[in-house]
């Protein structure tokens, strides 16, 4: 049975005139990345301070490691790491002064982990050097290593990529798939930017509005966005049965919509044609369809900012 660190139940969160999240229900597995994605003002930050406890719903719930109740929830946001809208760095200090500050403060008696931290994070070289004169990739990193000072279950970083240069973006990805990967830490992570999340997150969850739009694997995002050859005909079984039998290919994906989506052929969709024809089917669409990342996103968000 899937173990949930997170669920969420219809959670909404209003300011005055705004309402910045509505109704938003998900669940996250453990051992996954998710990507939660959506543009500028989305509700990104809204939703992760509210799982965070750094502000509270005006309705809805929410369960933590399977407990929701509210002295509960303060005690299993024990095993919650955050880094949420900015890295809470000392900029006069050096990294690992920052981290002997966030680990007293926090109560962790183990001295030892302020160096481990730096270390798997890349930042054990820094010396005496204030976080002022690191760059922008190097501030996230103390930021990461600051949020895992409690050894968290479950990490959640607010756009910790954004404004990164493209070494940058690589060196936390790879961070944080070591972090899933060696130390089974579930991780939320939010981006306005697709394509920056996909080679990071396992899962992605699409927020616009305020309102999860749409929720979808790594697997169901690559088929949605690989190309493919989409064909709706009056016998979607007969025309499986001519692409296995004539065809000789299994790779292909028949949609609730009878719409089949065929991988093989993009470049002979000539003989795919002339052998469904010949097989008597009638072909009422037959085009080549796939989205890039960016377009995936726009499809699903929508095109304009300011709709
Ligand atoms: N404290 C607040 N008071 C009033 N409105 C707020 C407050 N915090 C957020 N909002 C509004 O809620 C909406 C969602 O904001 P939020 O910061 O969660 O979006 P976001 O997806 O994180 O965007 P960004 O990527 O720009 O940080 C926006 O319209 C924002 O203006």
């Amino acid at each position: 049975m899937a173990k949930y660190v997170l669920k969420t139940n219809r959670l909404s969160k209003s300011y005055k005139d705004t309402k910045s999240l509505s109704d938003v229900s998900v669940a996250l597995e453990a051992g996954k990345i998710y990507g939660l994605v959506g543009r500028n003002g989305a509700g990104k930050s809204t939703f992760m301070k509210l799982v965070a406890g750094l502000s509270f719903p005006t309705s809805g719930s929410l369960e933590l490691f399977g407990h929701s109740n509210k002295q509960a929830l303060q005690a299993e946001r024990k095993r919650v790491g955050c880094m949420i809208e900015y890295p809470s760095l000392d900029l006069n200090l050096s990294a690992s002064e920052n981290m002997r500050m966030h680990r007293i403060l926090r109560g962790v008696p183990n001295k030892e982990v302020e160096q481990e931290l730096l270390t798997l994070v890349g930042l054990n070289d820094t010396k005496k050097k204030k976080a002022k004169n690191f760059s922008l990739g190097m501030k996230q990193r103390l930021g990461i290593a600051i949020a895992l000072l409690n050894s968290p279950e479950f990490l959640i970083l607010d756009e910790p990529i954004n404004g990164l240069d493209p070494l940058g973006v690589i060196d936390i990805r790879n961070l944080l798939k070591k972090l899933c990967e060696e130390k089974q830490i579930t991780i939320l992570i939010s981006s306005h930017n697709l394509p920056e999340l996909y080679h990071v997150a396992t899962d992605y969850i699409f927020i616009h509005h305020g309102e999860i739009k749409q929720t979808l694997s790594r697997k169901e995002l690559d088929e949605r966005c690989s190309q493919h050859l989409s064909i709706t005909c009056d016998q979607p079984e007969k025309l499986t049965s001519v692409l296995e039998m004539e065809l000789q290919t299994t790779n292909y994906k028949v949609m609730p919509d009878n719409t089949v989506k065929v991988f093989d052929y993009l470049s002979e969709k000539e003989k795919v044609a002339q052998t469904l024809f010949k097989h008597g089917l009638a072909v009422t669409n037959f085009s080549v369809e796939g989205d890039t990342l960016e377009d995936y996103f726009i499809s699903v968000v929508g095109g304009a900012e300011n709709e």
